[in-house]
């Protein structure tokens, strides 16, 4: 079993208060993990030191290989066509065109390629978001609430894009207040640490 994250005893304050401690998590090749709970539980933040984009106030985080993150920061140029959006990151990952046209089909914006990213709506944003994380090619993905605003075939989309990575040997953080339909997926339930 190859590990791709671990987490070992993190602690996490976000202003004056413990959010949570003593988490410990690991995510092999091939598995998803669902932290669900209430809003306000700390599953973002959890991502976010996940990603290394947050210190814990404890603990240690240890990233085996890259990760790709989709969270509501908008990561893609608001300015430009998608396309040229999807590529630019392409570019800084060193991923090759073809990649990032599997992507973009994978999430079904073929004929969203020429429109600006700032004129997309909230669930095509994430279809986005979401075609930039199967374009960057990195083992790991984090997917904060990756399906919010998406219909349901965008979710189908989605849930099918994180089958196709976990056969890959890719691993899945996945943070959502609501189920998805994905098979043999662990849990943790933040509300029940809050
Ligand atoms: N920058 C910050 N400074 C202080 N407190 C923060 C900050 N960001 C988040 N918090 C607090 O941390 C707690 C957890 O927030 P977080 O976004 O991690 O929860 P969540 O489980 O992802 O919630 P949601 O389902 O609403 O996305 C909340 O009480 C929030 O107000």
């Amino acid at each position: 079993m190859t590990l791709l994250l671990e987490l070992d005893r993190i602690a996490c304050i976000r202003g004056d208060r413990l959010l949570f401690e003593g988490l410990s998590l690991s995510l092999a090749r091939g598995e998803a993990l669902w932290l669900r709970g209430p809003n306000g539980a700390g599953k973002s933040s959890l991502i976010r030191v996940a990603a290394g984009l947050l210190r814990a106030a404890a603990g240690t985080v240890t990233r085996h290989e890259r990760c790709a993150l989709i969270d509501e920061a908008a990561a893609l140029d608001a300015e430009l066509p998608l396309r040229r959006a999807l590529d630019v990151w392409a570019r800084i990952d060193g991923i090759d065109g073809p990649m990032t046209q599997r992507a973009m089909e994978a999430m079904a914006l073929g004929a969203l390629a020429e429109v600006p990213v700032s004129m997309l709506s909230t669930g095509q944003r994430k279809r986005a978001a979401m075609a930039r994380v199967i374009g960057s090619a990195a083992p790991i993905w984090m997917l904060d609430e990756p399906a919010n605003g998406m219909d349901d075939a965008a979710r189908a989309r989605l849930v099918a894009a994180i089958a196709a990575h976990r056969a890959n040997g890719g691993a899945v953080l996945l943070a959502s207040h609501f189920a998805l339909d994905i098979p043999d997926l662990a849990e943790l339930d933040m509300g029940a640490r809050a």
